[in-house]
């Protein structure tokens, strides 16, 4: 569905280069600019950066650094000679791809040359332009990529093609964009991917948009610990995400991916085993009985309380304790196993908190994705046995962080899992969870994680997240999914608002 055209981007030094840094020893580059050439990388367009022939060679070297820093495509061309004649690789190249110059200077006979061979030029933060010159005038370097998105979406020509505008945090937009989620030059089902800059306004980037793609929870500044979370109350977001709400309170028809309100019970470990728990009619005969963990929610530590409530909720130790806010703060991922009462004072976990069975599950958890109609699922190294890790642990809990320090079984522990009869994974049964899960959940892209309980292979789910990585699925396959889920969102949506 692309374009047969590849795209090709040519970037003057002067929109990179810090003016304030001029004449410096060591040039510098323009704020944004980094971010700008860091986002270029992975877009799928040609890139190149060119400047001035007479440049101090402490410069052209800064630039032609820059240029391989971010090898991706990237060539170092000389700039047009003095009487604007274009060098032969961008002659070249205005016969085979679609074109475009941005620039911080004004040269306009340079430009009226470009336009010439059918290059789009785009400048940045000059007035130069008067309306009939065909040259794209934009006031910030932050808004190079909406207009170039714009302009393919426009030179392609093609009403399939769509312009996916993402929020998350940039960790976690650079671990997407490395895989090539975000091409600018359209996905093979047609979708070009924009950030959503917070520091420009939402309205005119969603004029240009058709839909939102966002991680909510990376824009998350606090969660009210006395509060029951239910979007939005008792979550407070980042003035940028703020915005994005009101805009889709106003705009209810407008494709986001996925509602708020949908990836809301996912903050909250109480109501992901409320969901959880809703699973367990699908047991049935010779098949393993898919569940969740027995769970008790608790709002302080203290020991004789506790000990009445454990019995009551037909728990017993170890038990594995986790924050009730499951993600997008820091602490939501400080747990302790347990495996006394006494354990319970001055245990670090926040509270309210969520005690949960440890199931041993012989060191194998499935980390499971749902992307769209397809469902994935990858096996990873997990925490061994109780009895494993209660050696090691002594009289003391042993509190870790899921992200950071999640205490894996060992290799000499994995071997001797192997030698055990362990239960093997039901595809089939965990498949058909993923679908109630879907249409339970009404989400897109989620995740979950298995256990299969050792004895009785009791097949259970321990962890849902909203918007993983999944980064344990092949690029190659897990991409095209990606792409698609979003497309047929898109367009179950459109069919939605139609009817
Ligand atoms: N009830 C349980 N019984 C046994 N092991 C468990 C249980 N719950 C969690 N684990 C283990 O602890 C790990 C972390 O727990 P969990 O997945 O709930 O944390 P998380 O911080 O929400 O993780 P994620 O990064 O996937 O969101 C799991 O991957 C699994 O190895
Ligand atoms: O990347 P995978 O393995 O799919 O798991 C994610 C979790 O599901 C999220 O809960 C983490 O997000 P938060 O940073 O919001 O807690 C998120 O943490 P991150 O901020 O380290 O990316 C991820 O670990
Ligand atoms: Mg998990
Ligand atoms: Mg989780």
């Amino acid at each position: 569905m692309a374009t047969e055209r590849p795209v090709r981007l040519v970037l003057d030094a002067s929109l990179l280069l810090d003016p304030v840094g001029a004449g410096a020893p060591v040039p510098t580059l323009r704020p944004g600019a980094e971010a700008l050439l860091r986002r270029l990388r992975h877009s799928n367009l040609g890139v190149a950066i060119c400047h001035p022939e007479e440049m101090p060679t402490t410069v052209s070297g800064f630039l032609e650094m820059a240029a391989d820093l971010n090898s991706f495509g990237y060539i170092s061309l000389p700039a047009p000679t003095g009487n604007h004649l274009l060098n032969e690789l961008m002659l070249e190249w205005s016969r085979t791809s679609s074109c475009f110059y941005a620039t911080s200077t004004v040269d306009e006979d340079l430009f009226s040359e470009l336009q010439s061979h059918n290059w789009k030029v785009i400048a940045v933060d000059n007035e130069c332009g008067t309306k009939d010159s065909g040259v794209v005038n934009i006031g910030k370097l932050q808004e190079l990529l909406i207009t170039l998105a714009t302009l393919i979406k426009k030179e392609i020509a093609s009403s399939s093609i769509l312009m996916v505008g993402y929020a998350m945090k940039p960790s976690r937009e650079e671990d997407f964009a490395k895989r090539g989620a975000f091409p600018l030059y359209p996905s093979q089902n047609g979708l070009i991917f924009v950030p959503l800059s917070f520091e420009l306004p939402l309205a005119s980037q969603l004029q240009e948009v058709d839909i939102i793609l966002h991680k909510m929870t990376d824009e998350i500044i606090s969660i009210d610990p006395n509060c029951s979370i239910s979007f939005p109350r008792g979550i407070s977001f980042s003035a940028g995400m703020s915005e994005v709400i009101r805009f889709m309170e106003e705009y209810p028809d407008f494709c986001i991916i996925d509602p708020f309100k949908n990836i809301s019970p996912l903050l909250d470990r109480l109501q992901i085993q409320e969901i959880l728990v809703r699973l367990q009619e699908l047991g049935s005969e010779g098949r393993p009985k898919l569940r969740a963990p027995h769970s008790l929610k608790v709002i302080n530590f203290s020991g004789s309380e506790l000990q009445k409530q454990l019995a009551e909720a037909n728990l017993s130790f170890p038990l594995i304790v986790k924050p009730q806010v499951a993600c997008g703060v820091a602490d939501a991922h400080n747990m302790a196993l347990v495996f006394q009462i006494e354990e319970f004072s001055n245990l670090s976990v926040p509270l309210p908190a969520i005690l949960q069975e440890y199931i041993d599950h012989g060191s194998k958890i499935y980390k499971f994705y749902v992307i769209g109609d397809k469902v994935f699922h990858a096996v990873k190294t997990s925490m061994p046995n109780a009895n494993l890790l209660k050696s090691s642990s002594g009289d003391e809990p042993l509190t870790f962080n899921s992200l950071k320090t999640l205490p894996v079984a060992t290799k000499e522990q994995l071997l001797l899992n192997r030698a055990q009869d362990n239960k093997s994974l039901n595809i089939g049964v965990v498949e058909e969870a993923a679908k109630l899960l879907k249409e339970s959940l009404g989400l897109t892209i989620f995740g979950f994680d298995v256990v299969v309980q050792e004895g009785s292979g009791d097949h259970v789910i321990v962890d849902l997240n909203y918007l993983p990585s999944f980064k344990e699925v092949p690029d190659s396959e897990a991409m095209p999914a990606f792409w698609d889920a979003i497309r047929q969102s898109y367009e179950s949506k459109k069919g939605k608002v139609q009817t």
